[in-house]
């Protein structure tokens, strides 16, 4: 089929990618010059594992294309999907321009009869808005049918994702389209379930939040276990045993960042306040979650009383390991307030430097590698558990730091081996391991 992409960002990019790798004709479109530019050399503009070899591996067969022009873009298209952003407006509600900026786009350059497939994450009833505006806007005689097809992908494992998701959800007003959509997706191999576009919308919002409350409510129960003795890896491990509650997502940390689930639980809850509902238990995902980012702060001023004048390493800053993607990402707090503290910040990512120089406070000294870091530092945050980064022999600490106190915001180190090391060791959820003696003046 041929097919168009709107939005070549972590979603439209490796959504444009993998449907050429089934066998489509696919161009991918971006307002964005010096990414189509980039594309089209065979340089991926977002750090993902495996994409630009796909990319440029489909880009040789014939398959996939990139512009920027949208009339060459939609000019043999049967399908276009919409994959541009939907950030946060200032009350926590989905901002639509972007997609309403596409919808000028697709009604000033379509002739034909199309499908226009929304990747984008919209708030319930955005599917029919767009139907309203395209049928306002397009050309006399032209159908265009709308279905909601919302994305699933995982930042950092995107590609895998994709070709090994749990399931496509399709939403549709008319099962004709919605055929079209599945047979489209049929090479996958990936459960399809069909439903209607408001179901399909809604059940974008209610995965990242349900995700979402998971997190924060291991992260609940990581503060009372370290408050009481108990370890959050064996309570989490002992919970995920149980079906019903499933293993995944109880890692207890530093709370849940990037681009999703900020902007989507608040979305939500604001979603339900047009319609006079109190989420209630959202809201409390979101502060738990807000509080939770500070806990390494919180512990370090506990540990040291004053920090200014002291030096701190910060390993990752990415907001999960394998992404260069800095939205939303926990280090950008924790950067900040160090420095407001009057602390002299070194920071290490493997991939992210690019990326987090735009957000991070400029007075933070960007290093490039986690030796360079944590030299002469008092201290350490763990931000981002690279794999690099938990592969940091915990000897290196010892040898590499002023003091070797770490403050791990992801529960790197298995307590059994630090407890093996001279090394104070504050976690998530865990007992803090304190050699003191061997550490020497620090406390
Ligand atoms: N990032 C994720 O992991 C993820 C996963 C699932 C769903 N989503 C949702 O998918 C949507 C896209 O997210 P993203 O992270 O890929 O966004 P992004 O910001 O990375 O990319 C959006 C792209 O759209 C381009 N664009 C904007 N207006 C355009 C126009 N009129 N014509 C052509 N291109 C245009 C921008 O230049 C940019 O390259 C959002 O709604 C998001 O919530 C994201
Ligand atoms: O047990 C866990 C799992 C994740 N996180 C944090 O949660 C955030 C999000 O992680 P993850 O969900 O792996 O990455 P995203 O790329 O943000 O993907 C989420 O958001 C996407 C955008 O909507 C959805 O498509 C995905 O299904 C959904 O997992 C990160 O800060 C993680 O550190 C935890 O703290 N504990």
């Amino acid at each position: 089929m041929n097919i168009s992409v709107v939005g070549t960002g972590y979603v439209g990019l490796v959504t444009g990618v993998a449907l050429s790798h089934i066998g489509h004709t696919v161009t991918c479109i971006d307002i964005d010059e010096m990414k189509v530019e980039k594309m089209r050399q065979g340089i991926s503009p977002i750090f993902e594992p495996g994409l630009e070899e796909l990319m440029v591996e489909n880009t040789e067969a014939g398959r996939l294309f990139f512009t920027t022009d949208h009339l060459k873009g939609f000019s043999k298209a049967e399908v276009v999907y919409i994959a541009v952003g939907t950030p946060e407006k200032e009350d926590g509600s989905a901002n639509l321009m972007y997609i309403e900026q596409v919808v000028k786009d697709i009604a000033a350059h379509v002739d034909h009869d199309l499908i226009v497939v929304v990747k984008s994450t919209v708030p319930v009833g955005t599917n029919h808005y767009v139907k309203e505006l395209l049928d306002d806007q397009v050309r006399e005689g032209v159908r265009i049918d709308v279905v909601s097809n919302p994305e699933f992908l995982r930042e950092g494992s995107s590609v895998y994702d994709t070709f090994n998701g749990d399931r496509i959800v399709i939403g549709a007003d008319h099962s004709e389209a919605a055929d079209v959509i599945e047979e489209i997706n049929k090479p996958f191999g990936v459960p399809v379930f069909k439903t209607d576009i408001k179901s399909a919308e809604m059940i974008k919002y209610a995965s990242n939040a349900f995700l979402a409350t998971k997190i924060s409510f291991i992260n609940e129960i990581a503060n009372i276990c370290g408050k009481l003795g108990a370890d959050v890896e064996s309570v989490a491990n002992g919970m995920g045993m149980d079906k019903r509650i499933g293993s995944m997502f109880l890692n207890a940390g530093i709370g849940y960042g990037g681009s999703c689930f900020p902007k989507d639980t608040k979305a939500l809850t604001q979603i339900a306040a047009n319609i006079d509902h109190d989420f209630e238990l959202l809201k409390s995902v979101i502060k738990v979650n807000n509080n939770q980012q500070a806990f390494m702060m919180n512990q370090a001023k506990e540990r040291f009383g004053e920090l200014a004048g002291k030096q701190a390493a910060v390993l990752g800053l990415a907001f999960k390991p394998n992404t260069d993607d800095m939205r939303e990402a926990a280090s950008i707090v924790l950067c900040e307030q160090l420095l407001n503290q009057g602390v002299a910040v070194k920071a290490y990512d493997p991939v992210a430097m690019d990326t987090a120089r735009k957000v991070i406070p400029e007075d933070v000294q960007f290093v490039s590698s986690p030796e360079e870091a944590l030299k002469e530092a008092d201290f350490v945050f763990i931000v981002t558990e690279w794999q690099e980064i938990q592969e940091i022999p915990l000897a290196s600490y010892i040898k590499w730091m002023k003091t070797p106190v770490l403050f791990d915001g992801r529960n790197c180190y298995a307590l059994k081996e630090v407890r093996k090391h001279s090394i104070e060791y504050h976690s998530i959820g865990r007992q803090p391991v304190l050699n003191y003696e061997a550490v020497g003046n620090v406390k």
